[in-house]
């Protein structure tokens, strides 16, 4: 490969849905409140795919379907017409153990919370656990962890009626991710929480999300902070999916991989799905972002700033948008082959060296274009097919 990509890298970002396992499939989705004359047709034809990991919000005005959307995709209520796909369950013919076994793997984020409000804090959430039976020391350690991450550590042992409606909200959303979901759907989650406490909620769900478990979530919001940590909008208006695009976040990462050499000529479908996979990283003016000669993990994109890369103690070359450095060595089998030092402050785009290889698997023309780099490399760098971090 020329030296571009292995001085190059990239970073997380937002797909269209093709992308990796689709975990939810909406096709032709219709749905009616009522019978007979009270019949009212409220969600017509809707189409939809969602993979793993992604965070998706859906908006629109009231009325326009959403939570019956939501509650359909979470088995809480019986498809009528269309398909519907969830976690690999076909829900469109799903009976009701079907539909209950479903629901173990999501977690619920309702405005009504639905609390017991004769057990405390940490009991509501102590209760979800027992879907996920771990010992009670291990249970009560991961509620308490949860609680604590939500900012409610003082509060485990108050019962809702000595809680604020932000804190009550908060152990809600505790209660919903304590197992770890597979998915979560959530309506309005940051309603009733003050600025920090929903900054905290949006980490703690692009963490799952981004995590080990790659929890996809489907929020309903209308929180314009939310934007930032989402993947993707979906719009609905009068029962219609009208609109389903990147965020902008996702369409920074896509524009810059455009303009990154090594990537040129590959669709904005493969671009997407690589993005995807990038998380975003502010790096203050003067800091040193990589060494040469060090092993690295990750490949980086330049997104906005100027940095400055140097080889063997000599200045070699500016990094401007869109141009990449860093290095992936446990695949290309060299280490970082220049220090880089950010000359303004950097917004970088960030491909880790596990998601670079969730990257390969998901995309063949990524795939090919990375083995046609190698196979123009040195000798060194023509045997990476480690596909094991
Ligand atoms: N149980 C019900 N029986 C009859 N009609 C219903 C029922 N629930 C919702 N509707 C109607 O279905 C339509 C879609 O409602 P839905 O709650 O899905 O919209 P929404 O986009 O989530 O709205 P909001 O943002 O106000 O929560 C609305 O016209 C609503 O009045």
């Amino acid at each position: 490969m020329s030296s571009g990509l292995l001085t190059t890298t990239m970073t997380r970002a937002v797909n269209m849905p093709a992308g990796g396992e689709v975990v939810i499939r909406a096709v032709g989705v219709n749905y009616a409140y009522g019978a007979g004359e009270t019949r009212t047709q409220v969600l017509f034809d809707n189409h939809l795919e969602i993979s793993r990991g992604e965070v998706v919000i859906m908006t629109g005005p009231s009325g326009s379907g959403k939570s019956t959307l939501l509650t359909l995709i979470g088995a809480l209520r019986k498809m009528q017409e269309g398909y519907l796909e969830v976690l690999h369950q076909n829900l469109s013919k799903a009976g009701e153990g079907e539909q209950v076994e479903l629901r173990k793997d999501v977690g619920f984020i309702f405005q009504q919370h639905n609390l017991f409000t004769s057990l405390s804090a940490l009991e509501n959430v102590r209760m979800a656990t027992a879907l996920k039976p771990a010992s009670p020391a291990e249970m009560d350690r991961r509620c308490i962890e949860m609680l604590t991450r939500l900012g409610l550590g003082e509060r485990i042992h108050h019962h809702p009626a000595e809680l604020s409606g932000g804190q009550k909200q908060r152990v809600a959303i505790a209660r919903a991710l304590v197992n770890e979901p597979k998915m979560v759907l959530a309506d309005e989650p940051t309603a009733s929480l003050d600025a920090q406490s929903s900054q905290i909620v949006l980490d703690l769900l692009r963490s799952l999300a981004d995590g080990p478990t790659k929890t996809t979530v489907l929020l309903v919001t209308h929180d314009q902070r939310v934007i930032d940590k989402a993947d993707r909008i979906v719009n609905m208006i009068a029962g219609r999916i009208v609109t389903n695009s990147l965020t902008k976040v996702a369409v920074r990462i896509v524009r810059a991989l455009a303009a990154t050499s090594w990537l040129e000529g590959l669709s904005e479908a493969t671009l997407s799905r690589l993005a995807n996979y990038m998380t975003v990283e502010n790096r203050a003016a003067g800091e040193t972002i990589v060494a040469q000669g060090q092993e690295g993990d990750r490949f980086y994109v330049v997104g906005s700033g100027v940095a400055d890369a140097y080889k063997d103690g000599q200045y070699d070359e500016e990094k401007c948008y869109g141009e990449s450095f860093g290095m992936i060595t446990s695949y290309f089998k060299m280490p970082v082959p220049e220090t880089v030092t950010a000359r303004t402050d950097l917004e970088l785009y960030v491909l880790h060296k596990d998601d670079f290889l969730h990257a390969l698997a998901a995309d063949q023309s990524f795939e090919a274009r990375i083995r046609s780099l190698l196979a123009g490399a040195s000798p060194a760098l023509q045997e990476p097919a480690a596909t094991t971090p």
